[in-house]
């Protein structure tokens, strides 16, 4: 089948070389020249693993090209997908949903054939009834444009895999419309595979998504509500962890405690479902989601607190390291990355702090150039009183920490799983759990 995927970002480019692998001819349309240059010459325009082989696999079948032109989008198909951003607004809580209008207000301007828009960008609910009433003053007369939802679930690191296997589709539809014969057929080989398909109206499809990212987020800060608990109790966080995660009816995902979860979509997302309460008068029914978001950001706070800690309430000009400046491990993203924003705020308060990332530097350095940045892991150390480790790299956790030549008297603040901490107190670190 002929789509479209308009934005071709961390969502939308692995999703249109995953739809293109799955033998369907996507054509990728962004706004931003550089992106749909680099991705017209083959190369994918951030670090996400197996995106770059499936761009080049998509072009050499042929299955895949991009442009920056609408036109040529609506010459291309009638099935559009958007996945553009859906950032928290400026000033407030709630999602900016200017670029998704902006998408959806282009498509109607240029197609000429009646077609479906899908919503793959996270939107909060009712948003595909306003794009609906949008289209339907811009689309030409006799034209019938449909929209439907369908959130998206991947995530950063696996997202190729995530979309040519997702855990579950969800289409939300209009009623009486033809969305969803049209979208079970695009799916087909995934349906096929025994991926569970809902369908459902559009309100319910919007909602989905916020309630999964809310859900995540809530265990994220479940377990780092029970860190600090345990932290004055005297108890172990990891195997109490461990203990609750074995019931099969916790499960094990998501109670990893440390530094909290970065990233472009928890943090929105939970902030614009709590807004989007709020204005439908039932704030007080997602209250909790606005805990979840302090325990998050206090767990920032707390890493930076147990590094002036070491420095004994000090930190001016002292030498600190950190380990991590994605949000996490395996990709270059720094989206409301805590590794960062930690630093940052260690910077702020006189350190001298020296950052390595395997992946994320470039990015970085562009938006705290006030930073050092190290070729290496080990670099990075050099001199350090206090090393904090906020990315979980694999990297960091192969360093034996013998090889390391830290300044005197050493703490490690261990803010992410994956280090052997007994290696490092052997090696005379002391070391200092979040
Ligand atoms: N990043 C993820 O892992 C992920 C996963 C699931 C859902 N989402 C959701 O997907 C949406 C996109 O997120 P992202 O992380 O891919 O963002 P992104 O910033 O990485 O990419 C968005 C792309 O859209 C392009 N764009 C912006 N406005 C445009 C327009 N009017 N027309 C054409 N292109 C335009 C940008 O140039 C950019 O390349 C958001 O709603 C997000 O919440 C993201
Ligand atoms: O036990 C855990 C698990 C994760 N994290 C952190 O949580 C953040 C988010 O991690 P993850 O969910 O893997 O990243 P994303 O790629 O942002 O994916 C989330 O956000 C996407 C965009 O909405 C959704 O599609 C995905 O389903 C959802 O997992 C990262 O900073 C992680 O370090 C923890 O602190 N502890």
């Amino acid at each position: 089948m002929n789509i479209t995927v308009i934005g071709t970002g961390r969502l939308g480019a692995p999703y249109a070389a995953g739809m293109a692998s799955l033998g369907h001819h996507v054509l990728g349309v962004d706004a931003n020249p550089d992106t749909v240059a680099a991705l017209q010459t083959g190369k994918a325009p951030f670090a996400e693993p197996g995106l770059a082989e499936a761009i080049t696999n998509g072009a050499a079948t042929g299955h895949l090209t991009f442009t920056g032109s609408y036109a040529e989008a609506a010459r291309h198909a009638t099935v559009h997908f958007i996945a553009v951003p859906t950032p928290q607004r400026t000033g407030s809580n709630h999602h900016d949903l200017s670029d998704v209008y902006a998408a959806a207000d282009t498509l109607a301007g240029v197609i000429d054939k009646n077609s479906l828009i899908v919503v793959k960008s996270s939107v909060p609910a009712g948003t595909c009834d306003q794009i609906a009433t949008r289209i339907a003053q811009r689309a030409p007369s006799g034209v019938r444009i449909e929209v439907a939802a369908s959130p998206d679930f991947m995530r950063e690191g696996c997202s190729i895999a995530d979309v040519r296997r997702p855990s579950r589709i969800v289409l939300g539809v209009q009623p009486g419309g033809a969305a969803e014969p049209i979208l079970r057929d695009l799916w087909a080989p995934c349906l096929a595979d025994g991926v569970p398909l809902v369908v459902t109206d559009l309100k319910t499809a919007e909602l989905c998504k916020l309630a999964a990212n809310a859900f995540l987020a809530t265990r994220i800060s479940f377990v780092n509500a029970l860190a600090m608990f345990s932290d004055a109790a005297g108890a172990n966080i990891d195997d109490l962890a461990e203990v609750i995660g074995r019931d099969t009816r916790i499960g094990r995902h998501y109670l990893a405690p440390g530094l909290g979860f970065g990233g472009s979509c928890l943090s929105k997302d939970i902030r614009g479902f709590v807004a989007l309460a709020t204005d439908l008068g039932v704030g007080h029914s997602l209250e909790f989601l606005t805990a979840v978001d302090d325990i998050n950001q206090a767990r920032r706070g707390q890493a930076v607190d147990l590094a002036v800690k070491a420095l004994g309430g000090d930190p001016d000009g002292q030498p600190i390291a950190v380990w991590g400046a994605a949000f996490k491990p395996g990709i270059d993203d720094i989206r409301d990355s805590p590794a960062l924003d930690v630093a940052a705020c260690l910077h702020e308060a006189g350190a001298h702090v020296t950052v390595y990332d395997p992946l994320a530097i470039s990015h970085a350095r562009v938006e705290h150039p006030e930073l050092t940045y190290a070729t290496d892991a080990v670099a990075a150390v050099d001199g350090a009183r206090v090393l904090l480790h906020l990315t979980a790299w694999s990297e960091f956790a192969a360093i034996d920490p013998a090889t390391l030549t830290p300044g005197p008297i050493p703490t490690l603040v261990d803010a992410r799983p994956g280090l052997d901490r007994d290696l490092w107190r052997a090696a005379g670190w002391t070391v200092s759990v979040l």
